[in-house]
């Protein structure tokens, strides 16, 4: 089966950091795959995420997303690798624009510079993101203002940005923590099954370890910048859990998190 993404040993500190927020962390996905990263506050959930993202230089180690090797010392535009979808814990959208015209955004990685300079998008592209909006159920919202809909809603509209991209691998960083509990499952229902629909792999970060077994194929439990254990979803064990939370001053599962 052909990788999505294929890590090794991967080391990176922030600037000005004294702490390596990832240390020596190997990882193959699969295409197809759902993973759960699982760890408290500070783990390296985003870090991980973000790298993978192609946004971060000076790493060691080696990195490959999609086929394509990563350059610590030039990552590739955001335009050059539309493959790749984002969805943010905070949702990222422009909020005094439109439902609609947000989902386009996800294409302008899709556009030629020039139609996306002029922001001209095609047809396909409409229809794109309306077929994206329709998954999402949002087709009657299309015209509406973001800055007028609710958290769940706003999160839709950020799946649905990141599946008009045509993703092959969507990265979600914790894509629910910010959403009550039956928003989060919708959320997670959503995120998973477009994912499986389109054959798209799709890494999430987690604090919470009951939806990351719901949703996830396998879990990977990240503590300190390593990984403490990946494991398929059946094998994931109370014990491990506990473990990996232990001394980060909350209980797994509540998806409260430790201040750092
Ligand atoms: N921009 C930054 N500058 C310096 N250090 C950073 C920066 N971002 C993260 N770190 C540090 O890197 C480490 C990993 O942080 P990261 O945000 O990846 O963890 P996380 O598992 O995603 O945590 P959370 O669940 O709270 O989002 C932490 O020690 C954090 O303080």
């Amino acid at each position: 089966m052909k990788s999505a993404i294929q890590i090794d040993d991967l080391s990176y500190t922030h600037p000005g950091s004294d702490f390596r927020a990832l240390e020596h962390v190997s990882l193959a996905a699969p295409a197809g795959q759902s993973i759960a990263l699982l760890g408290p506050s500070g783990a390296g959930k985003t870090t991980l995420l973000t790298l993978l993202d192609g946004r971060l230089r000076g790493w060691r180690g080696r990195a490959s997303v999609l086929g394509a090797s990563l350059d610590p010392d030039h990552p590739p535009a955001r335009a050059r690798r539309p493959d790749t979808g984002f969805v943010f814990q905070e949702f990222a959208l422009v909020e005094r624009s439109s439902v609609l015209r947000n989902v386009l955004n996800g294409r302008l990685g899709r556009m030629s510079p020039l139609r996306a300079v002029l922001w001209r998008p095609t047809s396909r592209d409409l229809n794109l993101a309306r077929a994206a909006l329709a998954d999402c159920g949002l087709a009657d919202l299309a015209e509406r203002r973001v800055d007028s809909l609710s958290g769940g809603q706003r999160q839709r509209v950020a799946i649905a940005r990141c599946l008009s991209q045509e993703p092959r691998l969507i990265l979600a960083d914790e894509p629910v923590s910010n959403l009550d509990p039956a928003r989060a499952t919708e959320i997670l229902t959503l995120l998973t099954g477009a994912a499986r629909a389109r054959g798209a792999t799709v890494i999430f970060s987690s604090h919470q370890p009951d939806l990351a077994r719901r949703f996830a194929d396998r879990i990977v439990g990240m503590r300190d910048g390593q990984i403490a254990f990946d494991v398929a979803v059946d094998d994931l064990s109370e014990a491990a859990t506990v473990e990996l939370y232990r001394e980060a001053g909350i209980p797994p599962g509540t998806g409260l998190r430790a201040v750092s």
